[in-house]
């Protein structure tokens, strides 16, 4: 029998499911938002950009050709941010629309099954602008670009050159008879490769090229480089650009190439925050610290960590509700066949999902909370705690997108067979978040930036010299005695600070020995990286389950209690999870013994079943919007099976009764005439 919730005819499990809820889903709503203002200034803003229809395709995405496709995303594109310019940024609280609000970011998804041609406009090329041009030439190009007048992407990643940016080959030759920098382009290796809209959509990029000023190379640095024609966009003379074709995902967003023929820019092109050249060619290094250039990628791992969070928050809300409406065997013969969620392997599966969606999104506010500070004492010239946000920002990127890309795999293997349609939402979520593992810094390279870190950290904490918060841990790292196992939610975490503290002091030990040995310190790191990457990842696990922790108390304080229960329930969850899926760690490192991991083991089954009837209101409480979720199988109304029919309905195999390909290739072959 069917139900109606907002007259809406729900499935009646998924009814069943809201009626079983014991907390209040508004309140944790609230905690997921950051609070009640933030989630009725999200509505408001969803209304207006939603309600009009504007985010709907009259034919599905996946059915177009890759150019009707490419066209589709351009049109919606060019709908939301006309949006964005005026009804949104004014309900967003913002003067101009901008990269600040996650909210507008995030609605815009419901306009993109894959991605937007301008996400690298908003994303990348106007923060670059922000954050490496003299006020002068803000005042200049930021207008411009947040009118979207002008239309860019940021091209830095060559074909033969992505992680290593100091080996990019792409050249900007200062000639100071003409005040201009040459950029060329001179291997097949140095051409520019992947940045997100510059195949078919801007007119200007960023480029990161090697700056040469008296014949001498001073490294790579940020030039604005106009790259089309800006009335009739024909690619400019010299630059030979085009989209680099079909991908994983990322489909809609035209990455491209871009070749330089000994083009010329003016001198005011070069980025020149950071650093100047003069109109005769001397060459000003500004900043205090070597790698500010690097600043856009920074703040593009600190919002990815939100941007995983949100996907990941989607994938478990639509295998949670699937869960709830699918029902599979029968392990007790006289009873109906269970829904797939009372099975406690799909628990497993599911909660550790929805656990980790709030511990990243928690975490992900309080990172841009650090990450604003940063900001503020470097505008004082202040640079001291750049190493240690590098290398909080590096790890948290790169266990953030590798665990949530990991999970939503989870969620599809959760849906079985219909988790692998396109129409359950999950693939294009896997494809963009996979993505996200590699770009923006590959996991392992941002590990070992990581590690980097810890190691001097665990130097300086051997000869007793003070430490910065994130790795303060590690001054208990020479007590000579292995931390006493405790399983209440902060006795884990010490554990994990412990299980980090060793790993590095294991990865130390062993570079000394192999140095004795003869290795160099080349070398020497090297052969650690296995354990340096383990390390680094230990303490981000310690970083994440600590805040994550912190953070539920500390906005739980006024909760019901209920939403103070089922909260603590994900946050203890998140925590026995990750102790036993490093037991071996533990062993080493701490005094756990064989029995306290039987118990442990126990207690997390028991917390599944506790947090069993609260599923999908927990999913619920992520508040969202069907036109979000892109999924047969997670709509709020569960009508699953009624929506694969009628998307299988649109499929334009099914337009004509028999295939062309009968006539063609199936009748002659069959009758033996091929
Ligand atoms: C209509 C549209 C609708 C809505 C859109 C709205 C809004 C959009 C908003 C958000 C969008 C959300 C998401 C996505 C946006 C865009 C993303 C899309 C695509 C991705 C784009 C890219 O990938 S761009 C290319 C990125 N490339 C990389 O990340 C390269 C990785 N490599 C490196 O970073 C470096 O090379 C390195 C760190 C690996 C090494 O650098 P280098 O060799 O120079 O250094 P050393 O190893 O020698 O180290 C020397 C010391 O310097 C320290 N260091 C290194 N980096 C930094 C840093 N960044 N900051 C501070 N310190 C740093 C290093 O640790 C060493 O220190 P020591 O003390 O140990 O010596
Ligand atoms: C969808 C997508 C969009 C992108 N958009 C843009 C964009 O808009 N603009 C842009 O400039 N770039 C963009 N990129 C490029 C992206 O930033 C790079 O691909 C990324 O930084 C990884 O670099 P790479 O491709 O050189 O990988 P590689 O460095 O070649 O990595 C290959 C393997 O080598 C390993 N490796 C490399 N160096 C080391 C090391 N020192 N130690 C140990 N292992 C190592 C890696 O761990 C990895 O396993 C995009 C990429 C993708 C996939």
């Amino acid at each position: 029998m069917t139900q109606t919730n907002n007259n809406m005819t729900v499935n009646p499990d998924l009814a069943m499911e809201r009626a079983k809820c014991n907390f209040n889903v508004l309140e944790v709503t609230h905690i997921f938002d950051g609070g009640e203002r933030n989630t009725l200034q999200r509505k408001k803003i969803e209304d207006v950009a939603l309600n009009s229809g504007a985010s709907k395709d009259a034919l599905g995405e996946e059915h177009m050709s890759p150019k009707e496709k490419y066209e589709n995303a351009v049109r919606k594109s060019c709908i939301y941010a006309t949006m964005m310019k005026n009804e949104l940024a004014e309900l967003s609280g913002l003067e101009s629309f901008g990269v600040s609000s996650p909210v507008i970011r995030r609605t815009a998804d419901a306009f993109f099954k894959e991605v937007s041609p301008f996400l690298l406009h908003l994303g990348m090329f106007v923060p670059t602008i922000m954050g490496q041009c003299t006020p002068e030439q803000q005042s200049y190009w930021l207008p411009r670009a947040l009118d979207m007048q002008i239309i860019g992407t940021y091209a830095q990643t060559e074909l033969g050159h992505g992680t290593f940016i100091r080996g990019l080959e792409t050249t900007a030759t200062y000639d100071p008879e003409t005040e201009e920098f040459v950029l060329h382009s001179p291997t097949l290796s140095s051409y520019k490769w992947w940045a997100g809209g510059l195949g078919k959509t801007v007119n200007y990029c960023i480029v990161v090229a090697q700056l040469y000023t008296k014949g001498e190379c001073h490294g790579t640095h940020p030039f604005i480089v106009q790259i089309r024609d800006e009335d009739t966009h024909v690619p400019l003379p010299g630059i030979k650009v085009g989209e680099i074709g079909p991908k994983m995902g990322f489909n809609t967003a035209d990455n491209g190439f871009l070749g330089f023929d000994h083009y010329r820019i003016p001198r005011e092109h070069m980025l020149m925050k950071n650093a100047q050249v003069l109109k005769d060619g001397t060459y000003v290094k500004v900043a205090r610290h070597g790698k500010l250039t690097y600043g856009t990628m920074v703040f593009v791992r600190v919002v990815l960590v939100n941007e995983v969070a949100f996907n990941l928050a989607k994938a478990s809300t639509i295998a949670v509700r699937y869960s709830a409406i699918r029902r599979q065997s029968k392990p007790k013969p006289d009873e109906v066949e269970p829904q797939i969620l009372d099975y406690v392997t799909q628990q497993h599966k599911l909660f550790i999902a929805i656990a980790t969606a709030h511990a990243l999104q928690l975490c992900s506010t309080w990172l841009w909370e650090s990450f604003s500070a940063v900001l503020a004492q470097m505008k004082g010239g202040n640079t001291d705690t750049l190493p240690e946000f590098h290398a909080l920002s590096s790890c948290l990127k790169a266990i953030s997108t590798s665990d949530s890309a990991h999970l939503i795999e989870q969620c599809r293997h959760a849906c079985g067979g219909h988790g692998y349609m396109i129409s359950s939402g999950i693939p294009n979520l896997y494809n963009f978040v996979s993505a996200t593992r590699t770009y923006e810094g590959d996991y392992t390279v941002l590990l070992l930036q990581t590690a980097r870190f810890l190691v001097k950290a665990y130097e300086q904490a051997e000869a007793k010299k003070p430490l910065t918060p994130t790795v303060s841990y590690l001054a208990h790292a020479f007590s000579g005695s292995r931390a006493t196992w405790d399983n209440s939610p902060d006795g884990i975490i010490r554990s994990f600070q412990a299980l980090a503290a060793g790993k590095t002091a294991v990865c130390v030990t062993n570079m000394r020995k192999r140095m004795r040995a003869g290795l160099s310190q080349v070398d020497a790191w090297e052969m650690s990286t296995i354990q340096l990457v383990a390390a680094a990842e230990a303490h981000c696990r310690a970083v994440i389950a600590d805040t994550y922790r912190k953070e539920i108390v500390r906005l739980t304080a006024n909760s019901s209690p209920n939403v103070k229960v089922v909260m603590d329930q994900l946050t203890t969850l998140y925590l026995y999870y990750w102790a036993l899926e490093r037991t071996g760690d533990l062993l080493m490192f701490t005094s756990v013994s064989q029995k306290d991991l039987v118990d442990l083991q126990i207690a997390y089954e028991e917390l599944l079943l506790k947090i069993r009837p609260n599923a999908v209101g927990l999913v619920d409480a992520f508040d969202l919007r069907d036109e979000l979720l892109h999924s047969t199988l997670g709509s709020y109304d569960g009508r699953v099976y009624e929506r694969l029919m009628e998307e299988a309905l649109k499929s334009p195999m099914n337009k004509e009764p028999v295939s062309d390909a009968y006539s063609k290739y199936l009748r002659p072959m069959m009758k033996g005439k091929l």
